[in-house]
């Protein structure tokens, strides 16, 4: 009964109950451990107050107290330890502001998204499950607790969430969340950007990720989403994929290369710089690097440490195989890896060309690296200055 990270998060629910409060296991975790599938962060939903959870803690982060959330650190682990809430008036489709908190689980059940988010469960391991989300689960379908409507024009974000949750584990859309979405996709208009992009980010890592792609486009909801609106074709397209990404840069990277997308419309679904970056390079490569052979050694060098993530894209986009150790190996073999491992820099060769720094430095940096990458040189400095010396005379010449 009950597994490893649950009975090591049992001082928290004990210590709030032998204060007199009552505490559950609620949200993710509970429902990917019925899924037995490995659990993310463990959520407790508690009858105390916010201020009373710090108070009985010694270690505590108020992280979101006017949503009645407070992090309690226990033997290192952090949880997220909220309390029984109903949420306040909606306003914009959003989150509300401001809550109500409320002294029982069932009310606090009622106001969560779907049926398999809603299951609690207490110390001894018993579920507490109102709104059939064991059935749910059971029967693999992903419904709202109460009408879908409602909970959509609530927080306009869920009809994303219902999505990568078919992503996530495969499961089906109720009949009557599948209408809601279709009737109510425009209010993901309201929905923060970043928020959207997210959930969207989990649904393209999904093992799942086609069939999640298919109601995106049979709802409808794609055309609220950034970018997209006139991109049904591409959208399908990339539904006919069906090798899951393993990291974030190539999910992104994928998407993009399919739905073409470059660095502006990434940048309109808000993501970091950073990221943008990065899918930017793969993008940037794929265009270079069809096959095997076009993984040339100044290719190799040039793409350093995106190496895995391009050959992986290749081949699902190509239908081939990925050869990333074969490459790997080779990139490793190279005499330079980066340019900072040039055994001469630019002041070695200013006080051996004794000449003022100016656009000539770099050329012949540059130069000399192509030498040493082709194997011309040897990466040794000595070496290096001869040959630069040599190539200076022999250019002279002409
Ligand atoms: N718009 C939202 C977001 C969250 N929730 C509720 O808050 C819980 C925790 O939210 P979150 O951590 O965002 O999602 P999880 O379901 O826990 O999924 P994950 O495992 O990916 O964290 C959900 O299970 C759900 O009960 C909700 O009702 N409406
Ligand atoms: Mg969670």
């Amino acid at each position: 009964m009950m597994n490893e990270q649950f009975r090591q998060a049992l001082p928290v629910i004990e210590t709030l109950k032998r204060h007199g409060h009552e505490a559950y296991f609620v949200g993710g975790a509970v429902r990917d451990y019925l899924l037995k599938r490995p659990i993310g962060d463990i959520d407790i939903a508690t009858s105390a107050h916010p201020y009373e959870v710090m108070s009985i803690f010694p270690k505590t982060v108020p992280v979101g107290i006017a949503h009645g959330t407070v992090m309690v650190i226990e033997r290192g682990v952090s949880y997220e330890v909220t309390t029984f809430r109903k949420e306040g008036r909606y306003e914009d489709y959003r989150r509300p502001k401001d809550v109500t908190f409320v002294r029982s689980l069932y009310e606090d059940l009622q106001r969560r998204d779907f049926t398999i988010n809603a299951i609690a469960m207490n110390e001894h391991g018993d579920m507490i499950d109102p709104f059939g989300g064991m059935e749910a689960l059971n029967d693999r379908i992903i419904e709202t607790v109460g009408d879908a409507r409602e909970r959509f024009s609530e927080d306009a974000l869920r009809m994303m969430r219902a999505l990568r949750f078919v992503s996530q584990l495969g499961f089906s859309l109720s009949a009557e969340t599948k209408q809601a979405i279709v009737q109510y996709g425009h209010l993901l208009q309201h929905i923060a950007v970043e928020r959207i992009a997210v959930e969207f980010e989990k649904l393209l890592l999904g093992s799942f990720m086609s069939k999640a792609i298919e109601l995106l486009i049979e709802t409808n909801l794609f055309s609220y989403l950034p970018e997209l609106a006139t991109k049904k074709k591409e959208l399908a397209q990339l539904a006919a994929y069906s090798l899951v990404p393993v990291h974030r840069i190539e999910a992104w990277a994928r998407f993009a290369y399919v739905a073409r997308l470059d660095s502006q419309g990434l940048k309109q679904w808000k993501l970091s710089n950073h990221l943008i970056r990065d899918v930017s390079i793969c993008l940037e490569a794929l265009e270079r690097i069809h096959s095997l052979h076009d993984w040339t050694t100044d290719a190799l060098y040039e793409y350093g440490r995106y190496i895995p993530h391009i050959e992986r894209l290749r081949a699902v986009l190509h239908g081939d195989e990925p050869y990333v150790q074969h490459l790997l190996k080779r990139w490793e073999a190279l005499p330079i890896r980066e340019r900072k491992q040039l055994a001469i820099n630019g002041h070695d060769l200013l006080a051996l060309f004794e000449r003022k720094a100016g656009p000539w430095l770099a050329e012949m940096i540059g130069k000399i690296e192509r030498a040493v990458l082709r194997g011309e040189v040897e990466n040794e400095k000595e070496k290096l200055k001869e040959w630069a010396v040599c190539n200076q005379k022999r250019e002279n010449n002409y």
